[in-house]
């Protein structure tokens, strides 16, 4: 039975916006008022639904999966649930829960559509609470694009450098070997890593270190085209992909970004200079390349550079391009 103060809750619920309802109630005397416990579900979605559920007293939870802790949404008297479910005759989408001992009042497929023949106004209402169910939607689907956004850009960003991360090199590069050669350009690779780095440390400590990596990655920055494509592929070695750029050209990219960070050295902060060198291993890509492949080819030539001495470029495939340092 609807007792007076659910009357005054369905005269303020938006369902019923407009109606009348203490005769619409007093015409329906067959509507019966369900009771749930706190923790009781009243919607999951593994069981088909007919009801529309106007809440009454207490509060109902929306959880998206039964182990949510957050709900997505917390319905409080007035509102109603198992409206689209109801009219598509789908299992609910979501788990609606009673956070508290809640008194519900259900209408059923057949009562509602009566009701709606009846007085149009709860089909407009009816119409806006789906429109309103909807704009919530959109809106909880955006938050969670721009989360995922967040979290990417986090996974593709490298924090100590602000390069871009290894994850976000093998994101790109199919794609990128894949356009290069579609539109017939070369595409080069190179591998940079700091010579005797682990000497920084054991010298003057991890932050230093740190410090030093900051450098280099601003000087790997600010001599490369901002087409090229640089990144931390870990600890001290840096990456970075070349476009329409040929072994030769990519020899010659490497060897004056290895001059300018042999002749800037790192300032400390006790005001003494760091000299910094870096070896840099080159390997064009074949078209089809793999990532594998050609970091495997660009760090046997950085391999061959560091044998030789440090402080140069050797390119794979290539006799060494012996300069002088
Ligand atoms: N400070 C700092 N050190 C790092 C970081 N990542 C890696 N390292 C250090 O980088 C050093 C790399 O040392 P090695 O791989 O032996 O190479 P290396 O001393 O540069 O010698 P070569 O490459 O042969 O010239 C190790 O001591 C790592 O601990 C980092 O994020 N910060």
């Amino acid at each position: 039975m609807l007792e007076e103060d659910d009357l005054v809750i369905l005269g303020s619920a938006p369902l019923f916006e407009g109606v009348e309802v203490r005769g619409w109630a007093s015409r329906h005397t067959d509507l019966r008022v369900v009771t749930l416990q706190g923790g009781q579900a009243l919607l999951d979605p593994l069981h088909a639904n007919e009801h529309i559920y106007v809440l009454l007293s207490g509060e109902l939870e929306v959880l998206l999966r039964p182990t949510s802790e957050t709900p997505v949404a917390r319905l409080t008297p007035g509102s109603c649930t198992g409206d689209i479910s109801m009219i598509d005759d789908k299992p609910p989408t979501a788990y609606v829960v009673a956070a508290s001992d809640c008194r519900v009042l259900p209408l059923n497929r057949a009562k509602m559509w009566a009701l709606m023949a009846e007085d149009h106004r709860l089909a407009y209402n009816l119409l806006q609470v789906l429109a309103q169910r909807m704009r919530a939607n959109n809106e909880l689907i955006l938050q969670s694009l721009e989360l995922q956004e967040r979290y990417r850009a986090q996974a593709e960003t490298d924090a100590l450098t602000g390069l871009h991360s290894r994850a976000w090199l093998e994101d790109i590069f199919p794609r990128q070997v894949d356009l290069s050669s579609r539109i017939g350009q070369p595409l080069t690779l190179l591998m940079i890593d700091v010579d005797h780095f682990k000497r920084v440390n054991d010298l003057h400590g991890h932050p230093i270190g740190d410090l030093a990596l900051r450098h280099v990655a601003g000087l790997v920055r600010a001599n490369l085209r901002s087409a090229d494509l640089s990144a931390r592929y870990g600890g001290e070695e840096f990456t970075a992909l070349l476009v329409a750029t040929d072994l030769e050209q990519a020899i010659n990219t490497a060897e004056r970004l290895r001059e300018r960070i042999q002749e800037t050295p790192l300032h400390l902060p006790n005001g003494q200079l760091l000299p910094l060198t870096v070896s840099i291993g080159a390997a064009q890509a074949r078209a089809n390349a793999t990532l594998a492949e050609l970091l495997a080819a660009a760090d046997r030539a950085l391999y061959q550079a560091k044998q030789a001495g440090r402080n140069r470029v050797r390119a794979a495939g290539r006799t060494p391009v012996v300069l002088p340092q």
